[in-house]
C-alpha cells in the first residue's frame, strides 16, 4: 500500500450535462487524475490544429498548491493528441473553468467526444520566493556548464 501525504480537502464544482463523476485517481499509486472533455458536440482537430477544451471543472486550491494539467501518454502515442502548454498551470487563486489546450500533432484528423479523458491533473505544493539581489553567486562544481556539458554516456 502506497502512502501519500494527505492533502486537505479541495473545493470543487462540476458543471456538465453528461453526469461525469469527479476526477479520481485510477490506481492507488496514480499521481494524476484523468480529466474529461465537457463539450456539447464532438470536436474534430485537423493536423496541427489546437482547441481549448472545457472540462466543466472549477476548483479552489488552498494557497501553496497548484494543479498541473499534463498530457496522457496513451492519447499522445495513439492519436498524437497532447497539451500544447504542457504542463498547464492552474493557480491557487483561479476560479474559472479548467480548460485544456489540446493540439493534434498527428497527420490525421482526430475527434474528441464529450466525456473523453483528455488530460490528467496533478496537484502539487509550490513555494513563492523573495529575491535576494547579490553581485556574485556562490560557486559550484558545474558552474555555467550545461546543455550536454557532462557528455552523453
Ligand atoms: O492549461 C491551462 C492553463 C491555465 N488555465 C487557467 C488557470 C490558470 O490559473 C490561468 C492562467 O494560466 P497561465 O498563467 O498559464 O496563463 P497566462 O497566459 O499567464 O494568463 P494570465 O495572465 O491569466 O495568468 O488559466 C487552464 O485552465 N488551463
Ligand atoms: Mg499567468
Amino acid at each position: 500500500m502506497l502512502s501519500f501525504a494527505t492533502v486537505e480537502k479541495i473545493s470543487v464544482k462540476i458543471i456538465n450535462q453528461s453526469g461525469f463523476s469527479l476526477p479520481a485517481y485510477a490506481t492507488t499509486g496514480s499521481a494524476g487524475m484523468d480529466i474529461r472533455a465537457c463539450i456539447s458536440e464532438p470536436v474534430t482537430l485537423q493536423p496541427l490544429e489546437r482547441y481549448l477544451v472545457p472540462t466543466g471543472l472549477f476548483i479552489a486550491l488552498p494557497d501553496g498548491f497548484e494543479a498541473q494539467i499534463r498530457p496522457r501518454s496513451g492519447l499522445a502515442i495513439k492519436q498524437g493528441l497532447t497539451c500544447l502548454n504542457s504542463p498547464g498551470t492552474i493557480d491557487a487563486d483561479y476560479r474559472g473553468e479548467i480548460k485544456v489546450i489540446l493540439i493534434n500533432l498527428s497527420n490525421e484528423a482526430q475527434t474528441i467526444q464529450s466525456g473523453d479523458r483528455i488530460a490528467q491533473m496533478v496537484i502539487q505544493q509550490v513555494s513563492q520566493i523573495n529575491w535576494e539581489v547579490v553581485t556574485d553567486l556562490e560557486t559550484t562544481e558545474r558552474g555555467s556548464g550545461g546543455f550536454g556539458h557532462t557528455g552523453k554516456i
